[in-house]
Formats: structure tokens, sequence, C-alpha cells
């Protein structure tokens, strides 16, 4: 089976092309490499030294002895999508290939529209690819558990059954997302549903909530093949970001009351989630939606669990509530569904202790790559 992992040098995608090629998958990887230019530009660096992608493949290769196909363009441009699909022959496109990035996305209008245009128009010359010459193939997009937002009733996976007026129909679950990143993920959704509906194509939307840890099986083979860890105040996530900041003595930075509560999920769930959506494909037509997390914590538990962690291991943490600099409850319902993963044979690996103490020992390792000025957020949702 062909996989095109696109955004394969990403976080997510480099974990997930390595595990499926590891799987016995062909694998390929298209990325623009736009990720490492955003670095660049915002001055920040990943707390690993992460290798060109060459020497990454290479390395791989040496290694295991499987190859992986490198496809180094952008899919916003429909003449190289449409050649290297011509070129790789994918059965299942897994697509990260977005600008992930809440704050990134709420920097200024140019932010806002970079992304939006980025991830809206990539996305849908990928239906329209597939639309044209590869009606077939399964596509398994990265959406995300921000779609939803958080409203007062339990989250379905995808789909909700409303009676109205006496009548009954499961239709899309409603969207209240709280970023212009996340807005993206939105009308992606919409867009491929359509595609479905109307053209007949099959697609798997994952949901993922927030994904914490760095080692897969694959990733921890070799210090070429590390992968990305990021703690800046633009691309760092909560978990990820408090176990750097314990670890170089920082204050935990959790936004207003912390009671803001999201699913998170181990990147080594992550890469099975993707497998179980290939091997298990939608049916033509479908919009299958999952939700791809494990558990579901609030940023204040989790800033305490890091603390203890920290404190185990005689770090000295402290816990400090910033002004939030979203606009977003902080206090909240949240129940989101994820059983169809489960169903499919997902067997999580939970937040334990010894995830935090590898993760706290990883960020103490690499602590002097560490830039203190990158912590502290510098996007503000608020209007001035
Ligand atoms: O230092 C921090 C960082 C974040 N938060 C809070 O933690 C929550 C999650 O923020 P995050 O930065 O960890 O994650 P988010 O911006 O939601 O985005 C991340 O997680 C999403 C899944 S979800 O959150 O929408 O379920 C993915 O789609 C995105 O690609 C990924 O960057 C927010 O309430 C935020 O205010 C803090 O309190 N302190």
């Amino acid at each position: 089976m062909k996989v095109l992992v696109i955004g394969g040098d990403g976080y997510c995608g480099w974990a997930t092309a390595l595990y499926l090629s590891n799987r016995g998958y062909e694998v390929g990887i298209l990325d623009s490499l736009v990720r490492r230019h955003w670095d660049n530009e915002l001055g920040v660096e990943t707390l690993t030294p992460i290798a060109l992608i060459q020497q990454r493949l290479q390395r791989w290769q040496d290694l295991t002895g499987k190859s992986i196909d490198l496809f180094i363009g952008d899919i916003t441009n429909y003449e190289f999508l449409s050649k290297t699909l011509h070129q790789f022959q994918p059965n299942a496109l897994v697509h990260f290939g977005e600008q992930r990035s809440a704050p990134f996305s709420m920097i200024d209008r140019e932010h806002a529209v970079l992304t939006q245009v980025n991830n809206v128009v990539g996305t849908l010359n990928l239906l329209y690819a597939m639309r044209e010459d590869f009606p077939d193939c399964h596509l398994v997009k990265l959406g995300t558990m921000g779609e939803y937002g958080t409203p007062n009733i339990d989250i379905e996976e995808g789909y909700i059954t409303i009676e109205h007026n006496g009548r009954k129909d499961t239709l899309p679950y409603p969207k209240q997302p709280g970023s212009m990143y996340h807005l993206s993920k939105v009308h992606d959704s919409h867009n491929i549903h359509f595609a479905c509906r109307i053209w007949g194509l099959r697609a798997t939307d994952l949901n993922q909530g927030v994904v914490y840890g760095v080692l897969t099986e694959e990733t921890g083979m070799d210090e070429l093949l590390i992968n990305r860890l990021d703690y800046d105040g633009v691309f760092g996530t909560a978990l990820n970001r408090f176990c750097i900041q314990a670890a170089i003595g920082h204050p935990l930075t959790v936004y207003g009351k912390g009671g803001q509560t999201r699913g998170f999920l181990d990147i080594r769930d992550t890469v099975r989630c993707v497998e179980l959506a290939i091997a298990n494909p939608a049916q033509p037509g479908e919009f299958r939606v999952f939700n791809q997390f494990t558990e579901q914590f609030s940023v204040g538990d989790l800033a305490l669990m890091v603390k203890n962690a920290g404190n185990a291991m005689g770090l000295k943490v402290e816990i400090n509530h910033l002004d939030n600099p979203r606009v977003e409850k902080e206090e909240h319902y949240f129940n989101a569904k994820n059983t169809k993963l489960l169903d499919l044979g997902l067997q999580p690996h939970l937040l334990s202790d010894s995830l935090l103490d590898s993760l706290l020992n990883f960020a103490i390792k690499y602590q002097k790559r560490v830039d203190h000025k990158q912590i502290m957020p510098k996007v503000s949702w608020h209007r001035n």
C-alpha cells in the first residue's frame, strides 16, 4: 500500500512517515519545508536539533534498508501536486501539510490570510486532484478537536442526531472554533464533506486533540531521526511547553484560570491512529470523522502534574496564572466522545509519571538550546 504523507517533515508528519515505513507501507513525503522557514522568520528553534530532511531520510535508509521518496513543493501549487500524485500513485493520502498554530494565525491580518489560504487552498487542490485522477484514493486529513469549541453539551464524533419540530436528522456537529487557524480546519471539513457527498470521494477527518511527547520507536532510533519539540509561545503546545519550562526553572505559563479543558494524546498514539484510519478506509462517498484523543485534562491540572513530577525529580517548579492572551472560556463543560478509534483497536498510551519523567529528562538534556525570551506568549486575541 502506497501512502503519501503530506507535511511529512513536521512534528506529527515525520513520526507518522517513519512509523508507516517501519510497518511495511511504501511511504512518500511531500513537504514544502515552509515550517522551517516560519521558525527562521519568528527567530525560534525547536528544542531538539533537527537534521535536514534529506539527511533524515538517508539515515533512515541506512538503518532500516527502507527508502522514503521525497517530493519538495507546495500543494497550493496544483501543477506540482498533480505531477507528484501521478509519479507516486498513492492509495492513501495523509494530510498534515497545514499551518497548525493558533497563535501564528492570530498575529495579524497577513498571518490569518496566510493560514486560511494555505490550508484551505491546499486541501481544495488535493480534493480536485483526487476527483480528476485518484477518485478511489482515501484521504486521511488532520482536523482538530478545536473545530467544535467548548459547547455546553457532549461533543459527538462529527455528527449529531437532532429532533426538531417532530422531525429527526443526523447532521454535522455545530462548530465554534477559537482561532483563525481552527476556523481554517472547519472550512476544510466542509469542503471535504462536500467532495464526498457530491463526487463520491472517500475521506476520514481526524479531529485530533493536543499532542504531547517526542519519542516514538522510530524517531528514537538515532540522533539524526530526532523529532522537533516546540516550546515557544507560537508553536509550542501546552504540555510540551510546561515540561520544558519546568526543566529550565521557568514558572509554568497557565493562561488565565486554567480550567480550559482539551483532549490530549501521546504522539505514539497519533501515528497508530493514522495507521488505523488507513487500514480501515472510509467507503466511497463517506466523510468519516474520528475524534483523535485519549484523555481530557484542564491546563491547570496538567500544570499540577508537571509540577509534581518535576518536584519528584528535585526540580523547583512554580505555576503562574498569566493574563490570558486568548479569548476562550476558562471554566466550562467538556465531554467529548472518542470511541471510534478505540473500536478499531487503538490501545492508548495514557499520560503517566514515566512519560512526564522522560519528557522532563529530554528537556533537561537539551535545555542549553532554550531561548528564554521565546517562552512568554506575545500574540494576543484581544482587539487592543
Ligand atoms: O503556555 C500555555 C499554552 C497554552 N495554554 C492553553 O492551553 C490550551 C491549548 O493550547 P495549545 O497551545 O496547547 O493548543 P492549541 O492552540 O489549541 O493548538 C494545538 O492543539 C490543537 C488541538 S485542539 O486544542 O484544538 O484540541 C491542534 O489543532 C493545533 O494544531 C495545536 O497547535 C489553550 O486553552 C491555551 O490557552 C496555556 O494555558 N498555557
